[in-house]
């Protein structure tokens, strides 16, 4: 332990540290402290505060995100809303003022419904988020405190112990058996010791003395003074680690794709579609913004708030269900999920354990091991497991007076042991605690009742691996207790040092089944989420477990077996394996990445350090709520309660969102986009304009509002009953049948109005409108659902919009209000002509869109699909 810094020096200005190029672990602690005008005893709030004004928060990039006006810009900005800006202009330049008006306020109606929602969808998000925070303990006011990492500042004082994120720079002020993990910085994955004192390199790695923020305590405590937050810490710190970058998943890439040939195919039509008109002798500027006109109706603009508002929208519904979002669009990943990795204290046992038995090598009570465990348990430094609270918490009453602790190789989970030692009087006693095979397998005696000590002999480990079996059966799981005498002088413990043990007994501990995760796990199973367990305990102690909770697991498999297997062969065994016994971290992590190799999308839920690194590796990285920082960190979605059934609410809320993402895309790709392709070409046989730019754009602003109402929607139950994932042929399936019907009904209209009504221009362009219209906005009725129409109700906020969207476009067509944009209300004639086509057209787009959604989607009713499933349920 480090002799506090003395506090003599004067202090001076937090800036004083920065004056210096010297990296700070090269400067003495008291030095640092003055230079960060800081003390042992913390900064005051008031002082905090101010800093914090003076710093910054401590966050790498304040999101962009958050500004509202920046928003408006960039949306104004984009290239073919400031095209029509400027042509607007410049038709009211030219004396067209009505033209300009109405363009204005389209633009201005559809920007702020566009940038409104998604600015409040992610005001949402964030907050969820925010809610989750990890939190560092600051010294303030003399007392140590919760604050959230973004308001930690230089020269704080922070208590970290195992399991924290280190939240900024700083350098070690005490230490007992301090260990971090620097891997995110170093790739180096094996923990480095932190101590106190000053370091002569320059080099950031062997800065023994040093915290970098964003790097992860493994093992022991410490505290540190901040001496550089946000942006000014040396690898941008804690946001590298808590917004641990995930490559796009397959559906985010895939409506990129969409959106990408969409625009291409829109230039091309823009070009197509100006070319043409101006080879035609229309009037330039007029053609040139109905290709505008055209291409804002084409372009997936919406599509980005669309699912913003849709993910949010399932944020706030999964919250009420327990799980807290941290990446949107895992929202997706849970969905489209169908293995789920788990851990097992926690998951499948109530996470209650408690110590039923303290025994020695031949099976008696032994009160010698409870007093070496309560040892090793009361003196170690590093995570405090369950295991150390049941023992401490034993009821039985152990005096440790006289002992004192000296120092301790903390707990790892390679290792699986900690070591302690102890000292009473002259004597010092290295006391091991650990699973128990790596305990006897370092051990060559026992110790016996009476104190006698014994050799460790075959005969005697069978005998010590039978009586582990034994209780295993009956689902208790058993810890190794073991010492060695050191010399007087010894005052360091290390992991060199755990050999020529003599063994004393075993702890044996009970951790309850927990029934309802039997009942989520067959949820799950249902809808198609198959369940395997990775633990880092013993074989027999899983099957024990998996068979007292009923589950159907196949096959079982060690880690030891998966460190003799290559990466492939592990993706081709993993798939058969549903039990993963005596697993360390890095396996965990491995067995997801085979997963994810051999094909599926994994989710993983755990709580220790140890899952962080398979946490990070799954699509869908779940943790629990009081879990450890380094965990929760890792997660993009955590849960406020360990539970299973908590997931499977979460599966359906993130299918639920998913197929509603995936209604927007349909009514993108077929109807809207048939549409506009029809007048396109319409523009080219027609002698004028099939209608004004001012006509199509008031086409798309109702069309977007009418939209806005597809997040909220109800989705049918067969929707929600399996994994999705986004495929792309089932999208130009849809696409390539339903669009092509919209377009025959578009140009039967075309020539209905042209051959027999012989219609003059205003009343084309109105019908024509109506027409187009009232089928983009109704076939959304019928596209939203696989099942027959009838029998899926739609939310009736989509109800609203989309009628209410439609009455608009009626409204402004047939009254002598639609003259401001040059409508003509329509003779009966049309008007019923028009009716007819639009009926037609929706009863051939229900007939036609069980070839559109394809085989994945059966469109079977309800009772039907009992039947099916019960089948299913019996394979
Ligand atoms: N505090 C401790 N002292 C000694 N040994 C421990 C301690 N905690 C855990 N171990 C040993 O390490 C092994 C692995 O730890 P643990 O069971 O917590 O792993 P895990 O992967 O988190 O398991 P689970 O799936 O149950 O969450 C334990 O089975 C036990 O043998
Ligand atoms: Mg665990």
């Amino acid at each position: 332990m480090s002799t506090p810094p003395s506090l003599s020096s004067p202090p001076a200005g937090p800036a004083a540290a920065a004056a210096t190029d010297e990296p700070f672990w090269r400067q003495p602690a008291p030095a640092l402290l003055a230079a960060a005008g800081a003390s042992l005893e913390g900064l005051t709030s008031a002082e905090a505060e101010r800093r914090l004004t003076e710093f910054g928060r401590n966050v790498v990039q304040e999101p962009i995100r958050r500004r509202l006006i920046a928003k408006i810009v960039r949306r104004v900005a984009e290239p073919l809303i400031a095209i029509l800006i400027v042509a607007a202009l410049v038709s009211a330049a030219l004396g067209d003022h009505a033209s300009f008006v109405i363009i204005v306020a389209i633009i201005a109606i559809s920007t702020t419904l566009d940038v409104s929602q998604e600015h409040r969808a992610e005001g949402v998000a964030d907050a969820l988020k925010r809610s989750v925070g990890v939190q560092a303990r600051v010294r303030r006011d003399g007392a140590l405190a919760g604050v959230p990492v973004e308001g930690v500042v230089p020269g704080d004082i922070v208590a970290l112990r195992a399991g924290d994120l280190v939240p900024a720079d700083g350098v070690v002020l005490e230490a007992r058996g301090a260990h971090s993990d620097e891997a995110i910085l170093t790739g180096e994955a094996f923990p480095v010791e932190k101590r106190p004192g000053v370091c002569a390199s320059v080099l950031p790695a062997d800065a023994f003395n040093a915290l970098f923020g964003g790097t992860a305590m493994v093992a022991g405590e410490a505290t540190m003074l901040v001496v550089a937050t946000g942006a000014r810490t040396r690898f941008g710190g804690i946001a590298a680690a808590l917004e641990a970058s995930q490559p796009p998943t397959a559906f985010e890439r895939g409506l990129h794709g969409l959106g990408m040939l969409i625009v291409r195919m829109t230039t091309f039509l823009l070009l197509l579609v100006l070319l043409a008109n101006l080879a035609l002798g229309r009037p330039a500027m007029e053609a040139f913004l109905f290709a505008v006109a055209l291409a804002i109706g084409l372009t997936p603009g919406l599509l980005p708030m669309v699912m913003t508002v849709t993910l949010s929208r399932g944020a706030l519904r999964l919250a009420r269900r327990k799980v807290i979002v941290k990446r949107l669009s895992a929202i997706h990943d849970l969905g489209a999920m169908d293995v789920l990795c788990a851990d097992k204290t926690g998951t499948l046992t109530q996470a209650r354990i408690s110590l039923v038995a303290h025994v020695d090598a031949v099976g008696a009570t032994s009160g010698r091991v409870l007093e070496l465990a309560t040892l090793n348990s009361r003196f170690e430094s590093g995570i405090r497991s369950p295991l150390d609270d049941a023992i401490l918490e034993s009821g039985e009453a152990v005096d440790l007076t006289g002992w004192s602790a000296v120092a301790d190789a903390p707990f790892d989970f390679e290792r699986r042991r900690v070591s302690v030692l102890a000292a009473h009087g002259g004597d010092r006693l290295l006391v091991v605690k650990g699973a128990p095979e790596t305990i006897i397998e370092r051990a060559t005696r026992v110790e016996q009742a009476g104190g006698g000590l014994a050799p460790l002999d075959a005969a005697l480990r069978a005998r010590l691996d039978a009586f582990q079996q034994e209780q295993a059966a009956q689902g208790l799981r058993c810890l190794g207790i073991a010492w060695r005498a050191m010399p007087a002088d010894q005052a360091s413990a290390d992991a060199e040092d755990e050999t020529d043990l003599t063994f004393a007994g075993f702890c044996v501990f009970v951790d309850p089944p927990k029934p309802s995760a039997a009942v989520a796990i067959a949820r799950l199973e249902r809808a198609g989420v198959r369940i395997k367990i990775i633990s880092g305990d013993t074989a027999p102690v899983l099957r024990h477990i998996v068979e007292a909770l009923g589950l159907k697991a196949h096959r079982l498999i060690t880690g030891a077996e998966v460190e003799t297997l290559t990466d492939v062969a592990l993706a081709g065994r993993v798939a058969h394996v549903d039990l993963f016994a005596r697993v360390t971290p890095e396996q965990k992590a491995r067995i997801v990445r085979a997963l994810r190799a051999s094909g599926h999308t994994v989710g993983f839920i755990g709580d220790g350090i140890n899952d962080a690194p398979a946490i990070k590796a799954a699509d869908a990285g779940l943790s629990v709520d009081g879990a450890s920082d380094v965990a929760r960190a890792a997660a993009d979605l955590i849960l406020l309660e360990h539970d299973l059934g908590v997931i499977a609410d979460g599966v359906i809320e993130g299918r639920r969102t998913y197929a509603n993402i995936m209604k927007y895309v349909r009514m993108g790709t077929s109807s809207n986009f048939g549409n506009m392709i029809s007048m396109a070409l319409a523009s080219l046989f027609l002698p004028f304009l099939p209608l004004t730019p001012v006509q199509v754009l008031l086409n798309d602003l109702l069309y977007d509002i009418s939209e806005t109402g597809v997040s909220f929607d109800a989705v049918d139950e067969q929707e929600i009953a399996r994994p999705h994932d986004w495929s792309m042929p089932e999208v130009w399936r849809f696409a390539l049948v339903m669009g092509p019907l919209s377009s025959v009904f578009d140009i039967a209209t075309f020539l209905a109005l042209t051959f027999v009504f012989d219609a003059p221009v205003e009343t084309f362009r109105t019908a024509w409108f109506v027409e187009s219209m009232a089928t983009q906005l109704l076939v959304v009725f019928l596209i939203r659902t696989s099942l027959p129409f009838w029998t899926s109700r739609p939310h009736r906020v989509l109800v609203v919009t989309s009628l209410g969207a439609l009455a608009v476009a009626l409204g402004v067509a047939m009254t002598p209000l639609g003259r401001l944009v040059g409508f003509e209300p329509l003779p009966g004639a049309v008007l019923a002509c028009i009716v007819g086509l639009v009926a037609l057209y929706l009863a051939c787009a229900e007939a036609l869109k069980r070839v559109g959604f394809g085989p994945r989607h059966p469109t079977r009713r309800p009772h039907e699909r009992t039947r099916l499933d019960a089948g299913r349920k019996q394979l």
